[in-house]
């Protein structure tokens, strides 16, 4: 179980904080964690693995903070491998030394689903295969919270929704899974429960099966939350 307490936290650079009353994630959840560019996804990923300082409140990883429940997490980031001179296999030998859990027979499934050469060094990879890389890494780890950040970012549509696919049906019963993204036509029907963030704070927080009850979609939700006005551009033309 994931718990925030009253977590806040600002930045000079950024007109409002990150400001998160009290919230759980219980185990098995798969969470969307949604809102407009600079609303505070990231950080609020950042804090749950212990990479953000000088925060106020708590954030707690199954009643410890985050530092004592390295091994219990996977990161999943835009920025790609921190090993790009590893060839896919190294990497995994590297992995298995450094997480007690992890799981080789899942790394190699996920490499071979997504058509991943094991044997050139994960620099000389394109964007996408990077991508794809580190989302066989991080779901291989035996990490119960796996956090995903624009996970489907460089990669193309049909990857995207094998992987999605992939994802849901692979889960074991307690992984938690934290998604943030732009995409949300292709996670409606994958997440459990929509998070909203605006201008650092939780708008809403939804099951999805309510919103399906509801006929409404994740993205009307997303427009009625940040205030998104389709036709916007037109005030910038007719002035
Ligand atoms: N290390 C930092 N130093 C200064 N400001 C930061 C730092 N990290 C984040 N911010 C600011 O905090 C705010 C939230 O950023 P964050 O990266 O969490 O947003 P996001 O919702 O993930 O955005 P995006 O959808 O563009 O990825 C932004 O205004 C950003 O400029």
């Amino acid at each position: 179980m994931l718990e925030f307490r009253h977590l806040y936290k600002s930045y000079r650079a950024s007109p409002f904080a990150l400001s998160i009353g009290n919230l759980t994630i219980g185990d098995g959840e798969v969470v969307g964690l949604l809102g407009a560019n600079g609303c505070g996804k990231t950080t609020f990923l950042k804090t749950v693995m212990g990479l953000v300082d000088g925060f106020e409140g708590e954030v707690l990883v199954d009643g410890l903070p985050p530092s004592q429940q390295y091994g219990r997490m996977a990161f999943v980031t835009e920025e790609g491998s921190y090993f790009p001179d590893m060839t896919p296999m190294q990497y995994a030998a590297f992995l298995a030394d450094f997480y007690p859990r992890f799981d080789r027979g899942r790394y190699d499934r996920l490499m071979a689903f997504f058509d991943l050469y094991e044997d050139e060094p994960i620099r000389k990879l394109s964007k996408g295969q990077r991508a794809k890389v580190e989302i066989c890494a991080g779901f291989s780890k035996g990490a119960k919270y796996i956090l995903l950040d624009e996970p489907f970012l460089g990669k193309d549509v049909f990857a995207r929704r094998d992987f999605l696919k992939l994802m849901i049906t692979s889960l074991k019963r307690d992984e938690t899974i934290i998604v943030t993204t732009h995409l949300v036509d292709e996670i409606q029907h994958v997440i459990d429960r929509a998070l909203i963030i605006h201008k650092g704070m939780i708008r809403v927080d939804m099951p999805m099966d309510e919103l399906h009850e509801q006929g409404r979609t994740l993205e009307e939700l997303l427009m009625e939350t940040t205030g998104y006005k389709a036709n916007r551009y037109r005030e910038y033309l007719e002035e």
